[in-house]
């Protein structure tokens, strides 16, 4: 089953690198089809505008709902279809989470509209939920210039879950913010040398005892989200389960 990923923006050129590395070979075995658009490719006018002033006032530039509407007609279709995920980054979405990423890995298509200036008129949002599955969705509390960079992070975690992506599964199974690991951060790693710099590898992980190490394993998960995370430790005891 390929995934069809489209892309939305008025800087389509930020999806070039979806063509490199682990995506592009996804791409090039047939996981994912990546399209990138221009959404000025549906502007009439000569200075192909898709901005205007806020109603009510406000600074900044609006994105008006016109080149939208045309460009999701063109792309996506004009049926309602609820299998197609359309996500708007946006700094007042709901957190991105892997288990949201885990779920998007399941989709056969997703579309991507990425927003500039202040953001996008709200009638686009509006029409996208009565025709399809929509995401409004946060990277973090910070404030980006646009969508774009948030849809590169969001197309990563997803596609690297999609079944046949990762060389070796197995190793998702273990990482952070997943079951495998309890929802506690990972664990420090370590390679050869044994010595770096006057700094040596933890000797418990020279050991070979494997008992000793997934112990130093946990015990190294357990402080580092105590110190770092404490809120994904249980909040009852204080300490992650
Ligand atoms: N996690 C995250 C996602 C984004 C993101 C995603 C999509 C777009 C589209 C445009 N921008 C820029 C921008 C800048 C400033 C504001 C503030 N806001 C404006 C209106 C009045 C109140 C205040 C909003 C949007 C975006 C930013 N940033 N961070």
């Amino acid at each position: 089953m390929t995934m069809r990923l489209d892309y939305l923006s008025i800087f389509p050129a930020y999806f070039d690198v979806l063509d490199i590395s682990l995506l592009g070979k996804a791409a090039v075995n047939g996981l994912v089809e990546v399209h990138a658009h221009d959404l000025r490719d549906w502007t009439h006018d000569r200075h192909r505008t898709v901005d205007d002033t806020p109603c009510g006032g406000g600074a900044g530039m609006v994105m008006k709902p016109d080149p939208w509407g045309e460009a999701f007609d063109e792309i996506i279709g004009t049926e309602p279809d609820s299998s197609v995920h359309v996500i708007f980054p946006s700094p007042s979405g709901a957190p991105f989470t892997q288990s949201a990423a885990q779920e998007l890995s399941s989709a056969v298509r997703i579309v991507f509209c990425c927003g500039r200036y202040e953001g996008i008129d709200h009638r686009v949002i509006d029409y996208a939920r009565s025709m399809w599955t929509v995401h409004e969705v946060s990277l973090g509390d910070y404030v980006l210039n646009g969508g774009e960079v948030a849809a590169l992070a969001i197309t990563e975690a997803v596609v690297r879950l999609v079944p046949g992506f990762m060389g070796n599964p197995e190793s998702l199974a273990e990482e952070s913010f997943s079951a495998g690991q309890d929802g506690l951060l990972e664990y420090p790693l370590f390679t050869r040398p044994v010595s770096w710099r006057g700094l040596d590898v933890p000797e418990v992980l020279m050991s070979g005892h494997h008992g000793r190490i997934a112990k130093w394993r946990r015990d190294e998960s357990v402080r580092l989200t105590c110190e770092r995370r404490p809120d994904l430790t249980d909040s009852d005891f204080g300490v992650p389960h």
